[in-house]
């Protein structure tokens, strides 16, 4: 295999994603739904892409920044925590969160012992905080005016309290089962985070462009698909409006005069047939206020695949 180089002129495009952890297998699913084709074997960190010009590297989270800054990787799928704190802490400043991703949902949070009746930021005045985010809690701590110092603990950061390391902690939570069982609460949210796709500012020059505009416009489809249902049902003529304006986020429905078979061969009915992509959620009490403006039939069909 050649080597990875940097800089020199490429007419490929790279896309740098967790090789593991917990981002690793969504990363891997995203892309395989935009069409991307590759083979990964357990040593390789470099994955050529079959299909498209697009190849992988698989590496750990926190590398990828630096990866982007350096022009190795035009693309990365990483958590906006990471893409925050690299952004702060001056290694990756200037790199662009491209698209949320929606898989990875967390926050980074305050956590303080669960007796604390905790009152807010000068609660935190002088004490030591254990993170493995120390320039997003630094940069929040100044923007509360609060004096506090930053113990950089790289994981298990909830225990440091009990260690006797730190006073109060700040890590990523999500169901908040690791503060609970480390005897803390949450009190205060830094950052809403979920897997972002990030790159350098600006578009890849030449085929590169092209490539990264071709995998932003399937991710775009991908994205939507998943948030997509098409609905079908047969409405009365006369409340057509009136159920097209119940319909969530629609686009708009295709509209077709309903026929019914009579003994003498089909006959107006009356009703409209409609068939609607919605790309909001299509909810049982969305589906009972359209059965109440009259529908008939309703359906509702996921969507494969889509071209925005
Ligand atoms: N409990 C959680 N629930 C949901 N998402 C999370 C949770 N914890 C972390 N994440 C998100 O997943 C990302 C990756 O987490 P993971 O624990 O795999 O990272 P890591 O241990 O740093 O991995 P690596 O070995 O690649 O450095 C985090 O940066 C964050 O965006
Ligand atoms: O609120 P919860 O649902 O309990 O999730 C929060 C925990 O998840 C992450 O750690 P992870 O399990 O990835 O282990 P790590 O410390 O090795 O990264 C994070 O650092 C917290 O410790
Ligand atoms: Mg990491």
């Amino acid at each position: 295999m050649p080597p990875i180089a940097a800089r020199e002129p490429r007419d490929r495009l790279r896309v740098a994603i967790q090789k593991s952890g917990r981002l690793g297998d969504p990363a891997r699913d995203l892309l395989s739904a935009v069409g991307l084709t590759w083979r990964e074997s357990r040593d390789r960190l470099f994955c050529f892409g079959e299909g498209l010009p697009i190849d992988l590297l698989l590496v750990r989270d926190d590398d990828i920044p630096g990866l982007l800054t350096e022009g190795v990787a035009d693309f990365g799928i990483l958590g906006r925590n990471v893409l925050a704190e690299t952004g702060l802490d001056g290694t990756a400043p200037g790199l662009e969160e491209v698209r949320q991703l929606g898989f990875g949902p967390c926050r980074l949070a305050i956590g303080v012992p669960e007796g604390w009746d905790y009152e807010g930021p000068a609660q935190l005045e002088g004490l030591r905080i254990a993170t493995s985010y120390p320039a997003i809690t630094q940069d929040w701590l100044r923007r509360h005016g609060v004096d506090a110092r930053t113990v950089t603990l790289s994981g298990s950061v909830e225990i440091a309290p009990s260690l006797g390391q730190a006073d109060v902690v700040c890590d990523l939570v999500s169901s908040g089962g690791t503060l609970r069982a480390n005897s803390l609460k949450p009190v205060e949210t830094l950052l809403e985070s979920e897997a972002v796709l990030a790159a350098p500012p600006g578009r890849p020059e030449g085929v590169r462009g092209e490539l990264a505009d071709l995998l932003l416009r399937r991710l775009d489809g991908v994205r939507r698909v998943a948030d997509s249902k098409v609905l079908t049902a047969r409405v009365p003529r006369g409340r057509v409006a009136e159920l097209v304006g119940l319909l969530p986020d629609a686009e708009a429905p295709i509209l077709t005069p309903a026929l019914e078979l009579g003994p003498d061969g089909p006959t107006d009915s009356g009703m409209f047939a409609v068939q609607a992509l919605c790309h909001g959620e299509v909810s049982w009490a969305v589906l009972e206020r359209l059965k109440a403006a009259g529908a008939e039939g309703l359906t509702v069909l996921p969507v494969e695949g889509m071209l925005v």
